[in-house]
């Protein structure tokens, strides 16, 4: 590295800059580049696939530098913010021709995985949120923001509830205090790119002025957060982090809604996952968000997938969007023609959070008039509707038509998809940009027509209008025709054969059309300001026109699912029961092959008669799909959705649990038995008479008799507790169909199946009482095994039953096994459908009876099988 006083003015301007954000990569402008140095230069020449250089550094010593051209930034921006890496992109400030002596340069941006605002950054069907996490012993507090639309939440609770809320949020980037991190990381979450700040930003007076400044408001009252103390802190923090990365203008966050646990059914973040809501991002994953999303809109994308994580737990609203969902299903007209309007609004969300932080286009600017318009034609639509609520939404959509004409009056139809360049300002918007673009157009033609009338008035036939960069714009006439030159001609040049003259006409003339261009561009960027900033104050009416259209997408999803998919409206009620009829799953119905239907069941649970079903049955038989689809029916209901069923009656539910045997969870790297046992200790701590427990083959990651014990035990804590969770129980541990004789409140159903010689058929059918066998070792002949292995299996298990009625335990009936008799492989065992072809070919043929011919033509086919294995 250079010395300090070695260091040319550029690197040690680079330095001062990048003492300031040590953690960030800096992009540094220079010239048409940006270029980064040193330990950047190396990041980027990696994550970027650009060329690394070495570059004399004013001394001897020489530095790393790999660089890109400015237009590139977005897409190189994206992949280093992708690579989790912090990037500082730091511009040029002022105009390099003007500048004396270095170019002024300072950071713009702070781009972070949870503050990106770049299309290319952004999923459209998802938000991109920061979580600002403040964590205590006590009650902790949590902010998701997401600057590309302007929303912030906040919440507070214990750590078990900020972990929920995370789950539901997945936010890209989590900052909290630094002396939180190693916990956060330990105990709670290592995967979520984090960032640590300061201890000291996480204070309540701070955060709380920071807040109000924000807001500029007085207090905090009129969000209803004025005494939620984490909050606030979080919420400040947040803000704080924008400060810090350079994101100064943001009107577009002008409120924050508050998130209260009783307002919403709750589910942890193994239920989000053992139900597959959301899939596990990759593009073919399937999940319940993309079984249901049949959105119009981004916007409405991203509010399905809130109303997923946060379903509804109040009566009142849940069948105020029933309601709205039954009167676009009966009045179909009207549905299509609302939802042909909502499909061209665009995601005005996005939209209009880009005014502010200056990066909105000519064409999103035009985009925006147009969505305005819709929501216009929405409206007034939605105004003539004999639904309430329908006209109660319509009459606050905010058409701002004065809005929508400044738009169209001013953008050009074909504006470009960048304002740098100009040409977005239409003609007739501004009278001096009008004249210049006729000067510029017309350049040359008015210099003909300039030289045609001097030449009338002055009878010179040799003269010409012509340029240079001394004296510009001039008339030159030969020597021979001086003498008629006019008197207020102003001679400027004389040469060999001709003299050079201006006039004061052609001098006002060459004012406005030298450099028309540039003035043509920054008066283009000066109308383009004004037209952004009149936004401004509109920004608010704005974001509640794109809230009323996501809502509308989602209830005309809704409405659209439920015809398509022959959907019902359930019934949410007070009293704790569950009573659905004809269930099917709509993820696995939705991917079944053609022909195939899904076979559907009823079930009934309340907390009277039928508080626990343990539900038994083959392996493979849809004891898991049974209690995926009550779950589902349950929380689509609570989302305000019709539900896959012919009817249901579903009491008002606070919590949804769902806990998988310890080995389902493998792909967590969590498939230890201690993580099943802590599951299912959080559900047991933390149930009401209003959840619903779902438990699968729970204890099976233990030996069978600590599985049996444990299991059975859970059971009997959960019937005998004051408050009677309606639990569905599916295990393999027949022993546990005892406690129906035991228990009043639990019952036993299985699944049924159909025994055909050695074959299961499933029947799918749910039925009450218990199953006795769980047929493992017929899935394992249907999955390929060894016919050796498996009858050896069959042999154990016939041993073992047969002991086992005797009742001796486990590891007597082990030692006394029979030992294998006949464990020699046959030789066609392990071998492909096509080999054991050969067998059946070779025991169906009477050797007495063939004739020679015949003879050659089965070897000859047996050949043929066996040529395609060589
Ligand atoms: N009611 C149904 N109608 C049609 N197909 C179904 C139904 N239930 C389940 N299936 C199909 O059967 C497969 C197995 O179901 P599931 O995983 O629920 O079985 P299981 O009884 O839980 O098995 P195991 O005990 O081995 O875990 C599912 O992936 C699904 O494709």
């Amino acid at each position: 590295m250079a010395k300090k006083d070695q260091e040319t003015p550029l690197m040690k301007q680079h330095r001062e800059i990048k003492s300031r954000y040590p953690d960030a990569v800096l992009l540094f402008r220079v010239g048409d580049f940006y270029e980064t140095f040193a330990s950047d230069a190396v990041i980027a020449a990696r994550v970027l696939g650009i060329t690394l250089t070495k570059r004399a550094n004013g001394s001897a010593s020489s530095i790393e530098l790999a660089g890109f051209p400015h237009f590139s930034l977005e897409t190189y921006l994206h992949k280093l913010v992708k690579a989790g890496y912090r990037v500082a992109v730091c511009d040029q400030l002022e105009d390099p021709k003007l500048a004396k002596g270095i170019v002024k340069r300072g950071v713009t941006e702070l781009v972070t995985p949870g503050l990106a605002t770049g299309d290319k950054l952004l999923e459209n069907k998802s938000n991109n949120f920061l979580a600002a996490l403040y964590l205590t012993d006590g009650i902790s507090g949590v902010a998701f923001l997401d600057i590309s639309t302007g929303e912030l939440f906040c919440a507070e609770g214990d750590e078990a509830y900020m972990d929920k809320l995370l789950q539901s949020f997945q936010p890209s980037e989590i900052i909290l205090a630094k002396g939180r991190q190693k916990y956060f990381r330990e105990h709670i979450d290592n995967k979520t790119y984090t960032f640590a700040l300061d201890d000291w930003i996480f204070q309540d007076t701070y955060a709380y002025d920071g807040l109000l400044q924000h807001f500029k408001t007085q207090s905090l009252k009129g969000f209803g957060i004025e005494d939620m103390r984490a909050a606030i802190i979080a919420g400040g923090a947040a803000l704080h982090y924008l400060r810090d990365t350079e994101h100064s203008n943001l009107q577009h966050i002008s409120s924050i809604q508050k998130i209260i646990p009783g307002d919403y059914l709750m589910m942890d973040r193994f239920t989000i996952r053992n139900l597959e809501l959301l899939g596990n991002g990759e593009e073919h994953s399937m999940s319940l968000l993309k079984a249901m999303d049949h959105t119009q809109t981004p916007m409405g994308a991203r509010l399905l997938k809130r109303w997923m994580m946060l379903p509804l737990f109040d009566l009142y609203k849940i069948n105020q969007r029933l309601d709205l969902v039954t009167y676009l299903i009966r009045e179909q007209d009207f549905a299509d023609q609302i939802n042909r309007d909502i499909r061209q609004v665009g995601d005005l969300e996005r939209l209009i959070s880009r005014v502010p932080l200056k990066k909105a286009s000519p064409r999103e600017i035009l985009q925006l008039g147009k969505g305005l318009q819709h929501m216009q034609a929405i409206r007034e639509r939605a105004l003539q509707s004999e639904n309430t609520v329908l006209r109660q939404l319509a009459e606050q959509v905010a058409p701002c038509t004065e809005l929508q004409e400044r738009i169209f009056r001013t953008i050009d139809e074909a504006a470009p998809a960048v304002a740098a360049k100009g040409g977005m300002i239409r003609d007739g918007v501004h009278e001096v940009l009008d004249d210049l673009r006729k000067i510029s157009r017309s350049g040359k033609e008015y210099l003909l027509a300039i030289q045609q009338q001097e030449m009338q008035k002055t009878g010179i036939s040799s003269l010409k209008v012509a340029f240079n960069n001394v004296f510009g714009y001039y008339l030159e006439v030969t020597h021979v025709h001086k003498d008629k030159v006019p008197a207020d001609w102003i001679r400027k040049q004389t040469l060999t054969n001709a003299e050079r003259y201006i006039t004061p006409e052609l001098k006002e003339y060459e004012e406005k059309i030298l450099g028309a261009e540039d003035k043509i561009l920054a008066l283009e960027l000066e109308l383009y300001q004004q037209l952004l900033q009149s936004i401004d104050p509109m920004i608010n009416a704005i974001q509640l026109n794109a809230s009323i259209a996501a809502q509308l997408d989602c209830l005309l999803c809704f409405a659209h699912n439920a015809v398509t998919y022959n959907y019902h409206r359930p019934e949410i009620c007070e009293e704790p029961v569950l009573e659905i009829k004809d269930a099917r799953h709509p993820v696995i119905e939705q991917r079944l092959p053609p022909g195939e239907q899904y076979v559907a069941n009823d079930i009934f649970l309340d907390n009277e008669s039928q508080q626990i079903i343990i539900l038994t049955g083959p392996n493979m038989s849809g004891k898991s799909a049974l209690l995926r689809q009550t779950a589902i029916v349950t929380l689509m209901a609570h989302m305000g959705s019709y539900v896959p069923a012919s009817a249901a009656r579903i009491g008002l539910t606070d919590k949804i649990f769902t806990r998988v045997g310890a080995s389902d969870n493998l792909s967590g790297g969590e498939s230890t038995f201690m993580v099943e046992m802590n599951e299912t200790a959080s559900i047991i701590n933390n149930i009401s008479a209003r959840s619903l427990i779902l438990l699968d083959e729970i204890g099976r990651g233990t030996s069978t008799y600590d599985g049996i014990s444990i299991a059975w035990s859970i059971v009997e804590y959960l019937q005998e507790r004051k408050e009677r969770p309606k639990t569905l129980f599916a295990t393999h541990y027949h022993e546990l169909n005892e406690l129906e004789n035991r228990l009043q409140r639990v019952k036993n159903y299985h699944i049924t199946h159909r025994e055909t010689g050695n074959q299961v058929i499933f029947l799918r059918k749910l039925a009450p009482g218990g199953s006795r066998h769980s047929f493992g070792i017929q899935v394992a002949k249907m999955a390929g095994m060894p016919a050796a292995l498996t009858q050896r299996a069959e042999e154990v298990l016939a041993q073992l039953e047969e002991k086992h009625q005797g009742g001796s335990p486990a590891l007597e009936q082990v030692k006394k096994m029979k030992p294998a008799q006949h464990f020699q492989l046959n030789i066609f065992d392990g071998l492909s459908e096509d080999l054991r072809s050969i067998q059946h070919i070779l025991t169906q043929t009477d050797i007495n009876t063939l004739t020679p011919v015949e003879a050659l033509m089965k070897l000859n086919e047996l050949k043929n099988i066996v040529k395609a294995y060589e």
